[in-house]
């Protein structure tokens, strides 16, 4: 079992191209860019983007796998690639569909603004 800077927990494994490719297709309104998936979504203001965050933060701590993300008013983005082994794992997709989850809890998930 891999431990390190996870512990206990073994060190995920790379995912192969054609992997990725078919976690994309649960994930289409993401962006792929290299060994990163990234989404824009936006908030009707500040206080709704921040509360999203908020709730990134159970499925981020329970997964020990946290996104990259930038604020910017009522816009967050996030970026998710597996630092410890240098690519995309399945943790990143875990996060990446509890964070769209977590756009509208109860309700349809938002879908990633058009990338500038
Ligand atoms: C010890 C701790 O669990 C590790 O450093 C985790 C924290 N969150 C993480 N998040 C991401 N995106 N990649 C990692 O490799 C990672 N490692």
């Amino acid at each position: 079992m891999a431990t390190g800077a996870r512990g206990a927990i073994a060190l995920p494994v790379l995912l192969s191209s054609d992997e990725i490719a078919r976690q994309m297709q649960d994930l289409s309104d993401w962006a792929l860019a290299g060994q990163e998936i990234s989404c824009t979504y936006s908030f009707g203001n500040f206080v709704e983007a921040i509360a999203f965050v908020n709730r990134l933060v159970e499925p981020a701590e329970a997964a020990a796998h946290h996104p990259d993300l930038t604020i910017a008013y009522n816009r967050v983005t996030l970026r998710l690639t597996t630092h410890d082994a240098g690519g995309l794992t399945n943790l990143d997709f875990r996060v990446a569909q509890a964070a769209r989850a977590a756009t509208n809890p109860g309700g349809s998930p938002l879908t990633c603004a058009a990338m500038e």
